[in-house]
């Protein structure tokens, strides 16, 4: 079980009566790779994997696996297999018949598939089990079956619908560690779709950010940290501030801009005329706080909140037309110079702290 397939999406638009859920996305998807979609609710995600499964029509585009075209194939005939955020296990079924179902299905001979269906049963450390029924598992033991339910015919490719949000949030940490060795394991793509940032971060070789039926950022968790394409991605993922601002001058690949209230930063960036708006990102671990009266790159303002969380402190700063400029600063370095609310402050981080948002950004 070990081959695995290039999913590439092209120009794949999908709408239901008058709603536009996805709006022409293309994405390829390497093959053995780990990703996660990831975004806000009604973002076009679940639509997204449904039409990789075969369970959505397409209404327009192509989705390839492999080599096949599988556009307009039956999910069965794709090479894929779903598992559902519910797992969608047949109550009345012992787990050896719940996840022996497919290749019932298929005219597979008795014996046959009892055999393989254990042998997937074994794979996920769930064989002595294998008689009892769904009701008398635990939430992580009925995700096990449902996943070996799905590798039952050996797919190249395993499409998860919010696999662990049924989970408490231990046992979400504990299966979460589980699917990716598995995934490993098998050497397989997974598709798998999220809410969670940390999640996707954690799972991911390429996580995809979709808002409004778009994708905003494809990328590895490491680039989207360190280089959010935009405005949304950066907010989204919520590692950054976003300053929005008017380019004043360029020069030496540096952009000088101002924000509201009349101060001005610079940022690596060209190509902007000046007065254009611009967005800007910049990391909240890396912004630090000193005495107003020094120069910095950064901006003078107001503390507005203060959040103790042990390893590291989160202080919330007015100023810039930012309400919520949010600094994290370490534990260490927080006490030894604490701030109170209402204290004047002066925040400033690195040039190479700070990252243009938005079609800009290079
Ligand atoms: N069967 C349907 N009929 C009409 N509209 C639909 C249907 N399914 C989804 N939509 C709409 O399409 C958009 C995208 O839905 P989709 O389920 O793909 O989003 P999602 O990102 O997976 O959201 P969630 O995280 O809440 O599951 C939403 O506006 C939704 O209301």
């Amino acid at each position: 079980m070990t081959k695995a397939a290039e999913i590439d999406i092209v120009s794949v638009s999908k709408i239901y009566g008058s709603t536009t859920a996805v709006h022409s996305i293309s994405l390829k998807i390497p093959s053995g790779s780990y990703c996660c979609f990831l975004g806000p609710s009604g973002c076009g995600k679940t639509s997204t994997l449904r039409m990789i499964a075969g369970h959505e029509t397409i209404s327009s585009g192509d989705i390839r696996l492999g080599n096949t075209v599988v556009t307009d194939l039956p999910p069965a005939k794709r090479g894929t297999a779903m598992m559902f955020q519910s797992y969608a296990l047949f109550p009345h079924l012992d787990l050896i018949d719940n996840v022996a179902f497919s290749l019932k299905m298929k005219g597979v001979e008795k014996e046959e598939r009892r055999a393989k269906a254990l042998e997937m049963l074994r794979l996920m450390q769930m064989e002595p089990y294998a008689n009892r029924r769904p009701a008398q598992l635990s939430g992580g033991q009925q995700q096990r079956v449902a996943l070996a339910r799905a590798l039952i015919t050996d797919p190249e490719a395993l499409l998860l619908d919010e696999p662990l949000s049924a989970l408490d949030p231990f046992l979400k940490i504990r299966m979460r560690a589980e699917l990716k060795k598995l995934q490993k394991n098998l050497g397989i793509t997974f598709v798998h779709v999220t809410h969670s940032q940390e999640e996707a971060m954690a799972l991911a070789d390429i996580i995809v950010i979709m808002s409004d039926g778009r994708i905003e950022q494809a990328a590895s968790p490491r680039e989207v940290f360190e280089r959010p394409a935009t405005a949304f991605v950066a907010r989204f993922m919520g590692d950054h501030n976003v300053l929005t601002g008017r380019v004043i001058s360029s020069a030496g690949g540096v952009l000088t801009l101002q924000v509201p209230e009349g101060q001005t930063f610079t940022v690596a960036g060209e190509g902007r005329e000046a007065g254009s708006p611009i967005d800007i990102g910049i990391r909240t671990d890396r912004v630090r706080l000193c005495e107003p009266s020094e120069k910095t790159l950064g901006f003078n303002g107001v503390v507005s909140n203060v959040e103790y969380r042990g390893a590291s402190v989160k202080i919330t700063v007015m100023g810039a037309g930012s309400e919520d400029f949010t600094v994290i600063a370490t534990d260490a370095d927080y006490f030894e110079k604490p701030v109170a609310v209402g204290d004047a402050v002066s925040l400033s981080w690195g040039l190479e702290d700070a990252v243009l948002l938005g079609a800009m950004a290079a």
